[in-house]
Formats: structure tokens, C-alpha cells, sequence
């Protein structure tokens, strides 16, 4: 980008300069710190950045919104033409409550609904089953047949909103029953807008909520493409999630190669198993952290995008502009937030608000304060909706697009991240792709080793952490929590027992044996899986089934 004659000119500017000024100062005062580095990974600060260090070539590595490679964003106009969306997780206790939650937001200015689900729905397990004790509506709704579904968005027309699901080994299954509810409802599939989790790998990798081995998941998600493709094409079927591999402690340049390494995994399956790219990829979507190094997660993000295109295009032959766009959605980090001092978590919210708006995310979940605690309350979660909507009026930091590019530092930060995730996918390439890679448990030890020895320089206290390492006060904390009544879980089991006494049993029994049948083909899954929700076969039910035909994993397994 830079004149070759003008960077020497610059260099030299330099070097006279830490000669004459800066050296007289740092004789006298020297500086806080021998190295400074980034949040994560420990990768070097420089103390200036001049354009000899972000030598870009703005057409190819910066280029303009909407157009490849993406680094300044997916869309031309951005956060000017529409603001990113709300999109605050909640669920909790029973499908009503939840309901409740919902429509607070909604009238609350959230412009989007995010589900979360107990772990006994996750795991692919009914209410009244044994695994189940003790865990129903704790951290997110039950969710057992399709019943729940209908009291979830009662009132809630699914036309008119768009619906995320952190759902992901019996993803096929939710997603079959939102299918089935905008049936009911009189919306046509085309309309439908959301996104299901729907990401195994990571699972696998951090989050360990998985059922199935691999093979058969790879097998449900691209059973998930097709469908969709033809079905509901507005509805996004996978969000790659790097949030909660950066959650297990990895840096952010992990973060960014595991995902889109995760990514390239799904791309290949469903290619293999004969999908055309660009008719499923323009579907897929991605999930990020933000934590606290504002600089540091704006370039992870405008590296990502820029590593997005070039491996579709690259890799995968891609064509379509949109299979080549990566969109994201960002959570605020919940491994930073501190149960000491909780307020203190409004303000890091706040920071990592604003670097996921200033890199360009499309979709926004502010962490409450209380987080780190419990369930957030009511307020918490309006606080941190507030600060969103502070950003978005009050700020000044979605009116102009990418703003922080040019900047020699993000420049050369987007740069490195870029480079270091190459790098890593390389290796991971060298390793038979990710799957292997996570197999043998290597993903998992390179973050390992990075999250142990950040939580060695905070306990040696090299890394100051407000309120925990530093700054501490002696209080209890004096957070409201938000509770949730065993009283739910035996109310959640009657229900599912009336449901159970009143419906057509054959039909569910016909259902059920048709996805027992297709399991060993190669039929998709989703259209019966729709037929057996239809008929009020429960969540339990139909995994118990897969189960059978697909076994569960276990990690190692080869
Ligand atoms: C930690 C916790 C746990 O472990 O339990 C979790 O996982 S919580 C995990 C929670 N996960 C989530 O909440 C995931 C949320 N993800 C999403 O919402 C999606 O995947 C997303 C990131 C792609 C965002 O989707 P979205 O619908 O909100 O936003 P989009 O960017 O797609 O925009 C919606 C529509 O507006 C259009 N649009 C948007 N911006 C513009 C613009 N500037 N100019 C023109 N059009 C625009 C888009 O093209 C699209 O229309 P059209 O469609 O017609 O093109």
C-alpha cells in the first residue's frame, strides 16, 4: 500500500526518532511493563505502529464492505443500514416462564429470541427420564415434545421473528419441531429465520454435550443441509462456534483456526456426501467470543471473515458471494466475568460490546453481570440489553463501517491472527484434518496448555485481574439469584405424561420406525423426524432411537 521509498523514509524517521526522543524519556522513566502482549497467546505488543508495520495491500487484504474478501464486512452498508441484532440467551424453568422471559424482551426492544435448553434436552433426554433428575429447566427450558415448543412462542408469531437455538446433538430434532410449529401457524418454511447450534466438533472439542459418534453427526448435520436448502432457506443451520473453545482458554488465533477448521470439516462432509456448495454454504454461520483486549478481538474478527473467503473460494471452488461471507454472532466473554465485585462485569460487557460492534458482528448476546453467579435476573439481563442499545444511539460506533481499519496496529494485528490460524490449520491438516486432529485429543492439549499458563500468571499475579488479583475489597457478594424451583421439574413430568396418554401412539410408533429405517439408509432424516414431532414423539424418544442405530461416543474413540 505504502510507497517502498516512503516506508525507508518512515524506518529511518524511526530510528532518528528512538534515538532522540524516545531514548531520553525511557532513560529517565522507563516503561510499566519489559513486554507487553496480547490478551492471549502472548504475542508481542510493539510500542508503535508506523505503516512499515501493516504494509497491506488494500485491495486484497482490506478491500471494500460486502465485497471479497469481507475484512471491512459481510454487508455494504453494515451497522448503517440495520444494526446488529439483540439477541439475548434466555430460557429457564418451564416452556411458560420462558414464554414470559421472551415477550419482556421483545418488549424490551430485543430484536431477536435466543433459546437456551436444560441439559436433559440437550443430551437428548425427556424430563421423566432418570438422567434427567434433578436437572430439568436449570439452565435453560425443557423441551420434550412439541407442546413446549407451542407454549414457548405462544403468542410469538414465527413469521415475524428470527430464532436462535443452542441446540446441537438432537439439533435435527428441535429444528424438526420449529418446522412443524410455523406448519401450525400458517408460516411458510421459506419465511422461517433462525439458527440452530448445531455444532458437534466443538463439542467434542470443549463443551462435551455430545451423543452420537462422529460419523452419524456428520451424517445428521448434512441431513440438516439438504433440508434446509430446499426447505428454509432463510434459516441459518449451523453456527460454527469458536465461544466456547475460547471459554476452555484457548488464544484468539486458536479460537478463530479451530472454528473455521470445524467449519471446513462440515463443508467437507456435505460436499462429499454429493451437496453442491454454494447450496448449503450460504446458510452456514459462525458464533465468536469477545473478551477483553478490544484491539486484539477486532482484528480476530476481520481476520476471520478475510480466512473465511479465502478457504471457500480456495478450498471449496466456491462461487456464490454469499457461501464466501462470514457472518457471526458474538457473545460477550462469560469466563471473564468475576463473581467479586459483580458490577464491575457491566463495564467489561461493555468493552467487549463494542469490539464485537467495531468488528463488524451481526448478532449480540451482553453477558448480565450476575452471570458469573447464577441465572441472570430480570434487571441484570435488562442492564445488559441497555448496554447494547447504548452502543448502538449513544455511542457513535456503528455509524461508520470498520472503523478501525487503516489503523497500523489492527492492521498488523489482523495480519498475525491470520497467520497464526493458518498456520495452526496447516497442522491440523498434517494431523488428517480436524476430526482426526480431535480425535487424538491434540485440539484439546493446545488449548490446554495455553489455558494453564494463563491461569498460572494470574495466580502469580503477572496478569491483573480487577477485583481478583488486584484491586480487592473485603464484601460478600450481594447478588439477587434467580432461582428455579424443584416444583418445575415434577410439573414438567405431568405434563409430558398427559401428552404421552393423549395421542396417537400408532402413529408415533409408525414415526419412529421410519427414522429406525432411514438411520441405516442414507433417506433424510429431517422430513420424518418432522412427521414424528408432528405426532407428539418427544425429544427422548427420538434420540432413544438414534442412540440405538448410532451408538454414543465417547472421547478417544477412533
Ligand atoms: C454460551 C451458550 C451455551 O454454551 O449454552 C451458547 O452457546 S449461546 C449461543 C447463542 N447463539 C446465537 O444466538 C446465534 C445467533 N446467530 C444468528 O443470529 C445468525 O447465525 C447470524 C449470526 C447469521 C445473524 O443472523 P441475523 O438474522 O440476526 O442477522 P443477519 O445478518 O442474517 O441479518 C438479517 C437479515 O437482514 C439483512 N441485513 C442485515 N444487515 C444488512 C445491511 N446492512 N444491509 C442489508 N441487509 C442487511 C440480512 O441480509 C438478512 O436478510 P436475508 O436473510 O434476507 O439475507
Amino acid at each position: 500500500m505504502f510507497d517502498p521509498d516512503e516506508l525507508e523514509e518512515i524506518r529511518e524517521a524511526k530510528a532518528e526518532w528512538e534515538d532522540e526522543t524516545l531514548g531520553p524519556t525511557l532513560d529517565r522513566f522507563g516503561e510499566r511493563k519489559d513486554e507487553f502482549t496480547t490478551d492471549t497467546g502472548g504475542n508481542v505488543v510493539e510500542r508503535l505502529y508506523t505503516p512499515d508495520d501493516a504494509d497491506v495491500d488494500y485491495d486484497e487484504d482490506v478491500g471494500f464492505p460486502g465485497e471479497k474478501p469481507y475484512t471491512r464486512g459481510v454487508y455494504p452498508t453494515m451497522h448503517r443500514g440495520r444494526l446488529w441484532t439483540m439477541r439475548q440467551y434466555a430460557g429457564f424453568g418451564t416452556a411458560a416462564e420462558t414464554n414470559e422471559r421472551f415477550r419482556y424482551l421483545i418488549d424490551n426492544g430485543s430484536s431477536g429470541l435466543s433459546l437456551a435448553f436444560d441439559l436433559p434436552t440437550q443430551m437428548g433426554y425427556d424430563s421423566d427420564a432418570m438422567m434427567a433428575a434433578g436437572e430439568v429447566g436449570k439452565s435453560g427450558v425443557a423441551i420434550d415434545s412439541l407442546d413446549d415448543m407451542e407454549t414457548v412462542f405462544d403468542g410469538i408469531d414465527l413469521g415475524d421473528v428470527s430464532t436462535s437455538m443452542t441446540i446441537n446433538a438432537p439439533a435435527a430434532v428441535l429444528l424438526a419441531m420449529y418446522v412443524a410449529l410455523g406448519d401450525k401457524q400458517g408460516v411458510p418454511r421459506e419465511e422461517l429465520r433462525g439458527t440452530i447450534q448445531n455444532d458437534i466438533m466443538k463439542e467434542y472439542i470443549a463443551r462435551n454435550l455430545y451423543i452420537f459418534p462422529p460419523e452419524p453427526s456428520m451424517r445428521l448435520i448434512t441431513d440438516i443441509f439438504e433440508f434446509c436448502a430446499a426447505e428454509t432457506p432463510k434459516f441459518n443451520t449451523i453456527s460454527i462456534s469458536g465461544y466456547h473453545i475460547r471459554e476452555a482458554g484457548s488464544t484468539a488465533a486458536q479460537e478463530v483456526a479451530f472454528t473455521l477448521g470445524n467449519g471446513i470439516q462440515y463443508v467437507q462432509a456435505a460436499v462429499d456426501a454429493g451437496l453442491d456448495v454454494d447450496d448449503f454454504a450460504p446458510q452456514l454461520s459462525f458464533f465468536f467470543n469477545a473478551h477483553n483486549n478490544i484491539l486484539e478481538e477486532v482484528a480476530k474478527f476481520r481476520a476471520a471473515r478475510r480466512m473465511w473467503a479465502k478457504i471457500m473460494e480456495e478450498r471449496f471452488d466456491a462461487e456464490n458471494p454469499k457461501s464466501m461471507q462470514l457472518k457471526f454472532h458474538t457473545q460477550t466473554g462469560g469466563s471473564t466475568l468475576t463473581a467479586q465485585q459483580v458490577e464491575n462485569n457491566v463495564v467489561r460487557v461493555a468493552y467487549q460490546a463494542l469490539a464485537a460492534v467495531l468488528g463488524g458482528t451481526q448478532s449480540l448476546h451482553t453477558n448480565g453481570k450476575d452471570e458469573a453467579l447464577s441465572l441472570p435476573t430480570e434487571k441484570s439481563v435488562r442492564t445488559a440489553l441497555r448496554t447494547q442499545q447504548i452502543l448502538a444511539h449513544e455511542s457513535g460506533a456503528a455509524d461508520t463501517i470498520d472503523p478501525l481499519a487503516g489503523s497500523y496496529y489492527v492492521e498488523a494485528l489482523t495480519d498475525d491472527i491470520e497467520d497464526e490460524a493458518f498456520d495452526l490449520l496447516d497442522e491440523v491438516d498434517d494431523r488428517g484434518g480436524m476430526l482426526d486432529a480431535v480425535k487424538n485429543q491434540w485440539v484439546q492439549r493446545e488449548i490446554q496448555d495455553v489455558a494453564y499458563e494463563r491461569q498460572r500468571e494470574i495466580e502469580e499475579g503477572e496478569r491483573v485481574i480487577v477485583g481478583v488479583n488486584e484491586y480487592q475489597v473485603d464484601e460478600e457478594p450481594t447478588v439477587e439469584v434467580q432461582e428455579v424451583s424443584e416444583e418445575e421439574e415434577r410439573k414438567q413430568a405431568e405434563s409430558l405424561e398427559a401428552r404421552k396418554d393423549d395421542r396417537d401412539e400408532e402413529a408415533v410408533e409408525a414415526a419412529l420406525a421410519d427414522i429406525r429405517a432411514a438411520a441405516n439408509g442414507d433417506e433424510n432424516l429431517l422430513p420424518l423426524i418432522v412427521t414424528a414431532v408432528k405426532a407428539y414423539a418427544t425429544v427422548g424418544e427420538i434420540c432413544g432411537v438414534l442412540r440405538e442405530e448410532f451408538g454414543e461416543y465417547e472421547p478417544g474413540m477412533a
